[in-house]
């Protein structure tokens, strides 16, 4: 039996019970070390699913579990990169960075050291005492994403983190992203409007259909690691992606 990082139980959600349940009774669990994508409509729940996992939102009825574990808070318990970098722009790189330590009230200058030693790992050595607005976009999203990895959870939960960034820049951050993946072996969920970007790095994708959702397709990527992007090239991938695309047009479209 494998070690589960996330399990979701019989979950239910709705923000408004008049409005009905986003999430009904759902059931899913994450192994320990697995890359999964979710991808699937715009207001098909993904973001509430991400809301639930850090805490800010609670399920009605149900059980979500990390690492094994029910906690009375999950705020802290898992890292998070939204959407949008949101790096204060008033604090340097390094200031940035070592956020999650200094809240969870770690001296500054331990909390300094251990930013420090990411540092070159994340391409960013030399730009410690920088502005997030003197930084490329991709520079902004290791920042974030080193952020993340240092509120010291075995679980990320990616929020679209490259969508603001150009074609050529996105592709050198996914594949940036799993090179870290696999040297940590840190579990990751992802949220992807792009099917392509699912299939280079997952190993499993969920497609989230109309609420409520009560249950998912999912599709296991027929792709080996470590992978490279001409993988994504293959007959057979490049099948699966036309697959998944129209899959994805005919549940907007229903
Ligand atoms: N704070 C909120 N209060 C009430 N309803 C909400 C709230 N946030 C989201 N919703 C509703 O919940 C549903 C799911 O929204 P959610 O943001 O999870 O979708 P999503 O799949 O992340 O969409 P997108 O791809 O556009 O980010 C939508 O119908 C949305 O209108």
């Amino acid at each position: 039996m494998y070690k589960k990082a996330l399990e979701f139980e019989k979950v239910t959600f709705s923000y408004e019970e008049s409005r009905g349940a986003i999430l009904e009774s759902l059931n899913f669990d994450i192994k320990e070390g697995e890359f999964v994508s979710i991808v699937g409509a715009s207001g098909s729940g993904k973001s509430t699913l991400f809301r639930l996992i850090t805490g800010l939102e609670i399920e009605q009825t149900g059980r979500i579990l990390i690492n094994g574990q029910q906690h009375h808070s999950r705020l802290g318990h898992v890292g998070y990169m939204p959407q949008e970098d949101l790096l204060l722009p008033w604090r340097t790189i390094l200031d940035n960075a070592a956020l999650p330590l200094e809240l969870k009230g770690v001296a500054k200058g331990k909390a300094y050291a251990q930013v420090k030693e990411l540092l070159s790992e994340f391409g960013l050595e030399g730009y410690e005492h920088r502005f997030p607005a003197n930084l490329s976009g991709g520079m902004k999203q290791r920042v974030s994403f080193l952020r993340s990895v240092l509120s010291g959870s075995n679980v990320l939960l990616l929020d679209e983190p490259f969508s603001a960034l150009d074609a050529i820049t996105r592709l050198s951050m996914q594949e940036w992203l799993l090179e870290q993946w696999q040297k940590r072996k840190q579990t990751i969920l992802f949220i992807t409007h792009d099917v392509q970007e699912a299939l280079f790095l997952s190993d499993r994708i969920f497609i989230f259909d109309k609420q409520p959702l009560k249950e998912f397709q999912q599709v296991k990527v027929p792709l080996e690691r470590p992978r490279s992007l001409q993988d994504i090239d293959r007959p057979e991938i490049v099948k699966l992606k036309h697959q998944l695309m129209e899959e994805l047009r005919m549940k907007v479209d229903a």
